[in-house]
């Protein structure tokens, strides 16, 4: 399974999560986030890392600006976390051919999860999180799991929203997706990780393996 940490901004804190075995990071590449990273900053920290798959996560950013990103900094994938249409992320794959990309789904009911049908063909995975109503992302709020069950997308997707290490064994217990995604629930504040959490997040998960 994929691990990804999201909402990375000091290098010390990547390299050791990387260690502590995840597979991902990810870097916050929304201005209005506390967890903002500039594309400069996300550069200097991917010099240092061990092998793992580096995330630009944006949100209704233009293509130009996302591609200015992918030129700066060396990233892997773009998680597209905002109201991006099919047709954006299908040029967006013709422009950017080497990156993977993700779309995220922020889901308020389970209706929402037909939305995923749109994307299967135009992006490489799916990410599922929880819907706020006036922020974007790193919210700390849970999906309802057992409304998941039966999301079983042609593609590979990650579960986000609100996953904790004291809470991911229930999560995994319910559903099986390729990738989980965590961010403030390995935190001590906004963008500053708390290793202590990372440490417990990867214990729980050698047990459920
Ligand atoms: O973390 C942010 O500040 C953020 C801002 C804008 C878009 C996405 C953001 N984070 C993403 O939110 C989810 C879940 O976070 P949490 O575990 O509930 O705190 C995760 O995918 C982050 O990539």
């Amino acid at each position: 399974m994929r691990i990804k940490i999201c909402g990375i901004t000091q290098a010390s804190q990547g390299r050791a999560i990387v260690q502590a075995g995840a597979t991902a990071l990810g870097f916050i590449s929304v201005k209005a986030s506390p967890r903002y990273i500039s594309p400069k900053e996300i550069a200097r920290i991917s010099q240092d890392l061990p092998p793992c798959d580096r995330i630009g996560v944006v949100a209704n950013a233009s293509r130009e600006e996302i591609v200015e990103l992918a030129r700066q900094a060396p990233l892997t994938g773009i998680q597209l976390h905002g109201n991006e249409s099919p047709e954006f992320c299908q040029t967006l794959r013709q422009q950017l051919p080497g990156l993977e990309l993700i779309k995220a789904l922020r889901i308020r009911q389970t209706s929402d999860l037909e939305q995923s049908d749109r994307y299967q063909a135009v992006v490489d995975s799916l990410l599922l999180d929880a819907y706020h109503p006036q922020q974007l992302g790193g919210t700390g709020q849970t999906l309802d799991w057992q409304a998941l069950r039966s999301f079983e997308p042609a593609i590979p997707w990650f579960l986000a929203g609100g996953l904790t290490p004291d809470n991911i064994t229930q999560a995994l217990t319910q559903l099986h997706p390729q990738g989980i995604d965590l961010s403030s629930g390995v935190e001590r504040s906004p963008g500053d990780k708390d290793l202590d959490k990372v440490h417990a997040l990867f214990q729980h998960l050698s047990r459920l393996t």
